[in-house]
């Protein structure tokens, strides 16, 4: 394994910068704060923001008087924007000195030392007066919640670090967080990162991916992004999550070290990291450090390092601050493993839905822990703009710490008969000419008899966590393909036992099996079915959401574009797509063959819950939400909708402007409900999977 050398290296001291080229990279530095902390998205990695970073403190050192004018290095964060309502943070909220080797680590052990008037070599004895606490820097960014007597005022992000910009909504969207800790009097901060696992960010790309949408360039702005939305609505669909670290204000708090504030906000139910850790000595902070450098593969969010604190707060407050970051705390960098490998080939792939996605084959690489060998290249600009071409070096590493991904090429080792790329004009599979629209990132294959598209979207019907027919698998949908014994879905439904029996290595008890199999699988549920249809962006989760809410196909089709967008956990997009794909004239024709081939999933409603069995209710006037809403989820409890108040009516359902029903119930003394009070009801009756 060949290591690039590491990017973060001091400048060279032989080459001594001019002012103008001091002037220039602090330009440069500056449009690289406002590009990461204003717009949240970086144009380079932060390994190479650092190295710059440090080349403009590094001149600043030789030449005090060039920073006097007030340099990007003295300051914390980014602008506050002018879309939320500001703030101040009662106490500062800074940023973080780095150590990118064990040197600068003890170097830093040793600047503290000295500001506290401690021998440096008596800080390091063991068992000496210096313990630390050891942290991930967890890649998010940061909050601070201000609490007084007790009460949540506000959350605001860092902003400058003395003013940031108040997004309290958009905070409580995520789990688990106090507005209330008892028993305090005073002021309270509590410190914290904002941030997006591994997963749903990943989750987040695939979709916008699929959506020729930009991508997030890590979780760390994934995660600015999602906090600093207007609309807190589109912050909860992000899933953001929390982990709380630190204190400013703390009237009333029984901790004189990190490591009990930590037990502390633990106690108070404030999300804590549980690879945090006690250090008693700096050969501790290290051994840390080199522990969560090996296991850091496997964490479940980003994170670029440890952050090793001083442990005693009176301490802390002591050695104090300078401009811009605490000197009793130091971020601990995690080395950016980046590889060399060569580029063997680009191939082709058609999804589902058209979408032609190129993907790279690598020499196999190890990095981090795991062996790389392929590497997705997006679409036809990504590779564009890398230039790439097969027989390139190239350089990888792993976004996100998990994804693979092509960083750039080295060009001065490129074979000379290396040709570019050329993005293929055809369907690698059926020839057709492919399209790519203004505006889309994407190319496709428009043909909707597309072999491969065919092909892909049969193997997604029978998978399992569509109609799950385990006995129909890849090669079976080939020759079945092959010998145009099916086009779609639908056409799994018409074979017969001979059809089935003359396949290649088939016989009459496989074909028995696979026939068996498309029985059971007419019944499947709802949720299956439509997940089934391979429509963009309508996978498992969605389609079940779908089927919760309509719970039968005629009502998901009957459905416009508002009562789809309104389903928890769906958006404008989505819904628009799916009414769209629902309304096109080849899914009617492909649904109504799945129906008369009696692919009928039972409604939704058997299988929920059963609180209201047994019970008839009567729906009228003008509720929040549409009626269909309140019907399937009456239904979905086991109720039974009637048109007309009777003696056998259990309840009448009734919104605004009720009419003569009303005063039928009224008449006939049956329980009328309002939104509320259906809702006390279900809750009473234990309703489950609403
Ligand atoms: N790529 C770019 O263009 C670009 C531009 C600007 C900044 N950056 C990156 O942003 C960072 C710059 O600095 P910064 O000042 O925003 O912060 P920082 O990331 O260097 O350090 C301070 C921050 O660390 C966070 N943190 C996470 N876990 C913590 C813990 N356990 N304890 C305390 N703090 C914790 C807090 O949010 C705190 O504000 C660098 O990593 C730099 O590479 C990149
Ligand atoms: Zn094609």
């Amino acid at each position: 394994m060949s290591a690039e050398p590491s990017a973060q290296s001091a400048p060279q001291p032989d080459q001594p910068l001019t002012h103008a080229d001091y002037l220039s990279l602090r330009a440069e530095l500056e449009r690289h704060n406002r590009a990461y902390y204003e717009q949240d998205d970086p144009e380079i990695p932060d390994d190479e923001y650092d190295a710059l970073a440090r080349q403009v403190r590094a001149a600043e050192a030789e030449h005090p008087e060039w920073a006097a004018a007030g340099s990007p290095t003295e300051a914390v964060g980014g602008a506050v924007s002018a879309a939320f309502e500001s703030v101040d943070h009662p106490t500062p909220m800074t940023s973080l000195d780095n150590a990118f080797d064990d040197a600068e680590l003890r170097g830093w052990q040793e600047r503290l030392a000295r500001s506290l008037n401690v021998d440096p070599a008596s800080a390091d004895m063991p068992g000496a007066q210096f313990r630390y606490t050891g942290e991930l820097k967890i890649d998010g960014l940061s909050v601070n919640l201000y609490y007084q007597d007790g009460n949540l005022q506000w959350a605001a992000t860092r902003g400058n670090g003395r003013t940031g910009e108040k997004v309290t909504a958009q905070v409580l969207t995520i789990a688990g967080i106090p507005q209330q800790v008892p028993g305090l009097s005073g002021e309270l901060e509590v410190r914290g990162e904002v941030y997006l696992s591994r997963e749903d960010f990943a989750a987040y790309n695939a979709r916008a991916e699929e959506l020729g949408e930009s991508l997030l360039k890590n979780p760390r702005n994934g995660a600015a992004g999602a906090l600093r939305q207007k609309d807190p609505e589109l912050t909860r669909r992000r899933g953001l999550k929390a982990i709380f670290y630190s204190l400013g204000k703390r009237d009333g708090v029984p901790a004189r070290t990190q490591w009990e504030v930590l037990q502390w906000l633990r106690a108070q139910g404030f999300p804590t990291s549980p690879y945090s850790r006690p250090l008693s000595s700096l050969a501790e902070a290290l051994a840390y450090h080199a522990e969560m450098t090996a296991g850091r593969a496997e964490l479940p969010f980003d994170a670029d390092g440890t952050v090793i604190k001083l442990d005693d707060l009176r301490m802390q407050e002591e050695a104090g601050f300078t401009s811009r970051a605490p000197r009793w705390a130091v971020a601990y960098k995690f080395p950016v493993e980046e590889v060399e490998t060569v580029l063997e080939d680009i191939s082709v792939g058609v999804g589902r839905t058209g979408k032609i996605t190129p993907l790279a084959h690598l020499a196999p690489r190890l990095i981090e822990g795991s062996t790389v060998s392929r590497a997705t290249l997006h679409n036809e600009d990504f590779v564009r703009d890398l230039d790439l071409r097969v027989g390139d070096t190239v350089v990888v590493r792993k976004s996100g710490g998990v994804i693979p991904q092509i960083m750039r090429v080295l060009v001065d080792r490129r074979p000379a008969d290396a040709p570019p790329f050329v993005f293929p004009a055809e369907c690698p599979e059926c020839r057709h000419a492919l399209v790519r629209t203004e505006g889309d990132a994407n190319t496709y294959c428009p043909n909707p008899a597309c072999p491969a598209q065919q092909f892909e979207r049969l193997s997604y019907f029978v998978s399992r966590e569509a109609m799950d027919i385990r006995g129909v698998g890849e090669q079976l949908l080939r020759q079945l393909l092959a010998q145009e014994l099916v086009r779609d879905a639908a056409d799994l439904y018409t074979l017969s036992a001979e059809q089935l029996a003359g396949l290649e290595r088939s016989g009459d008890k496989k074909a028995a099996n696979i026939l068996a199999q498309l029985e059971a699988s007419k019944t499947q549920p709802l949720w299956r079915v439509i997940n089934a249809l391979g429509i963009q962006h309508v996978g498992a989760r969605v389609s079940q959401a779908l089927a919760a809410e309509f719970g039968t196909l005629d009502r998901l089709l009957a459905a416009d574009v508002a009562a789809v967008a309104a389903v928890p956990g769906l958006g404008e997009v989505i819904a628009e797509n799916l009414v769209a794909a629902l309304q096109d004239g080849a899914m009617r024709d492909l649904l109504q063959r799945l129906d008369a081939a009696g692919v009928r999933p039972p409604a939704t409603v058997q299988e929920r819950g059963t609180a209201l069995s047994g019970l008839n209710f009567v729906i009228t006037g003008t509720l929040s939400q549409p009626r269909e809403h309140y019907k399937a989820l009456l239904e979905g409890q086991g109720a039974r909708i009637t048109g007309s108040v009777t003696g056998k009516t259990s309840y009448l359902l009734a919104g605004e402007d009720a009419g003569s029903k009303l005063d039928k119930a009224q008449q006939l003394g049956v329980p009328v409900l309002d939104e509320a009070g259906l809702e006390a009801l279900l809750t009473a009756r234990g309703a489950e999977n609403r």
